[in-house]
């Protein structure tokens, strides 16, 4: 059987702008579009002309796409107004985009209470807008906002607004679950309900994900015939966001039915650049990616239960649906305390050491993680700390320097203006090639002031840790045993952009954070290949 083409609309830069928190400048516009038309999107909606400078500004300067068909959204003419006097659809159309979206209601209660107009005035303003939108040139395509409610309280109005549409000329009637409500079910039944009156090759559909179903509706609506799919990078959109397309795009590709059915367009190549598409975004935002993130975090591949490592190692088909480089992502195998022996020997391999699985060592590693875990320790999210545990276990790591104290003093006092300000201060003393090294360090907290101390002065190794940063720092209190601890996880890198995770835990913050720290230099030392001190 021949597959079908299924178009792929993204509206990140349109619905996913009404993403609470976010605020994409005209700059990061155009290197998300330019980004969406390298992977294979079909239509990329670019915002609503004359709704905001920013859109207009998008629309006057358009980013070149070599592949995608630049889409302006908006909405139909507004009540009382002709096409010709109306500057809102004047706008729209003046930014002279191949294709246009215009939202319509499809909804009676919507056209009463919204609009305060009647159903037939409701269907003139569909009709007459995409005609307008057809008479200009431009590819039409009408949003049938709130379809689906819209369809259960009154099916013959919500077709008749489609059949507008349709009748005025227009490519595509994208069917809207607006208020995201719909389950999977119902959508399915609609959309083959809607397909005794508008052929699927000319209906779309654009789901919002407030019952965790917006991916599966979508689905639901392709299986059932609809040859045009909405959705966003990571889900961005309104209120809960809308489809995700680093989730649908690979599922459409890969699984059946989909595999079989529709032909989206994507490469080999386009699907292996979803999960640096997903962290571009992320980029743009300033957001940590989501780790849990189908197909694409970085923990969709992450294997923690020693069970499934064990079995991983044998196979990845065991416990992988997908293999990962398919979509771009990677395999990791995690060390905590619900690892075997297997998690210990494939972190080691990936360390690039070999141990005979029968070595006393490994066993006493596996001990080693899950005493540490229970007192409060986090090895799977600092992997830079549970190298140099193993590596100190094999006798691998020198003995850099010993630090035999250290102070640290907050003082909050008023400056000679009256403001008042925080300083810290702290003393550290450390002893390296048998030369004890006495540094004060300020800084605006404990950590900061402890870490400019540390490497004020670590003799023979300040060369070694010059470009160190630590660039993030997580706290937690737990409890862990019967007292409560703190577990405090730093991030650090240096200027080859290399990231390391270390994690340090105690009763006191301040030391818990040292001890993060003491690691995170140790481990730089460590691969940069640091001579021991001479003690
Ligand atoms: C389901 C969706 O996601 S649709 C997209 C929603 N996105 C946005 O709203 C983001 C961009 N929007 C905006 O910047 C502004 O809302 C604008 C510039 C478009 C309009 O701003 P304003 O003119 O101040 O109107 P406002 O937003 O307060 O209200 C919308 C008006 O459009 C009318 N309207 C709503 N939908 C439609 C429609 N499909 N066709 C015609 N008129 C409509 C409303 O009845 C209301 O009219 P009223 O002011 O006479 O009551
Ligand atoms: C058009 C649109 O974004 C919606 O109906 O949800």
């Amino acid at each position: 059987m021949e597959r079908e083409r299924l178009y792929l609309f993204d509206t990140t830069l349109r619905d996913g702008a009404q993403t609470q928190g976010v605020d994409f400048s005209v700059e990061d516009k155009t290197n998300i579009a330019k980004a969406l038309d390298k992977l294979g999107i079909d239509y990329i909606e670019g915002g609503w002309p004359g709704a905001n400078p920013g859109d207009t500004a998008f629309f006057n300067n358009p980013p070149e796409l070599q592949n995608a068909t630049l889409t302006a959204f908006g909405m139909t003419r507004r009540p009382g107004r002709s096409v010709s006097n109306d500057p809102g659809l004047s706008a729209i159309l003046d930014a002279k985009t191949p294709a246009v979206c215009l939202v319509g209601k499809s909804w009676d209660f919507h056209v009463d209470v919204a609009l305060g107009i009647t159903i037939e005035e409701n269907l003139e303003l569909i009709s007459d807008s995409i005609a307008e939108s057809v008479r200009q040139g431009r590819e039409a395509m009408y949003d049938a906002e709130h379809f689906f409610d819209g369809y259960k309280a009154n099916p013959e109005f919500a077709l008749a607004c489609l059949k507008a549409a349709y009748g005025a000329g227009a490519r595509w009637m994208v069917l809207c679950d607006t208020n995201g409500g719909t389950l999977p079910d119902e959508v399915e039944r609609i959309v083959t309900e809607v397909l005794e009156h508008i052929p699927g090759s000319h209906l779309g559909i654009h789901t919002h994900n407030d019952t965790e179903n917006a991916v599966a509706n979508t689905l639901m609506a392709v299986k059932a015939g609809v040859r045009q799919v909405q959705g966003t990078l990571n889900g961005l959109g309104e209120r809960c966001g809308n489809a995700n397309m680093m989730s649908l795009i690979p599922s459409l590709v890969l699984k059946e039915p989909f595999k079989s059915m529709v032909d989206t367009g994507i490469t080999e190549e386009g699907l292996k650049s979803v999960t640096l598409v997903s962290r571009l975004l992320d980029d743009i935002l300033n957001r940590s990616p989501n780790l849990h993130q189908a197909y694409v975090g970085d923990a969709a591949f992450a294997h923690k239960g020693g069970l499934h490592v064990s079995a991983v190692e044998k196979d990845p088909r065991t416990y992988e649906h997908i293999e990962p480089q398919i979509v771009g992502n990677k395999r990791h195998l995690l060390v905590s305390d619900q690892a075997g022996r297997s998690n210990i020997l494939a972190q080691l391999r990936e360390f690039g050491l070999e141990l005979d699985p029968k070595d006393p060592k490994v066993d006493r590693m596996l001990e080693e993680v899950k005493e540490r875990e229970f007192k409060g320790f986090s090895y799977d999210g600092a992997l830079a700390s549970f190298e140099l545990m193993a590596r100190r276990r094999m006798g691998l790591v020198p003995k850099y320097f010993d630090v035999e104290s250290f102070r640290v003093q907050v003082e909050r006092r008023h400056n000679a203006r009256g403001e008042i300000v925080s300083v810290t201060d702290a003393v550290v003393k450390v002893m390296v090639d048998g030369e004890r090294y006495l540094s004060v360090g300020e800084g605006n907290g404990p950590v900061n002031a402890l870490d400019a101390a540390l490497r004020k002065d670590l003799g023979k190794y300040s060369d070694y840790i010059d470009d160190l940063r630590l660039v993030d720092f997580k706290v937690r209190i737990l409890t862990s045993g019967t007292e409560a601890v703190t577990r405090v996880l730093i991030e650090s890198t240096d200027k080859s952009n290399k990231r390391w995770f270390t994690v340090g835990v105690s009763p006191n913050i301040v030391d818990a954070s040292f001890a993060a720290m003491i690691d995170s230099i140790t481990y730089k030392l460590y691969k940069a290949g640091a001579p021991a001190s001479l003690q």
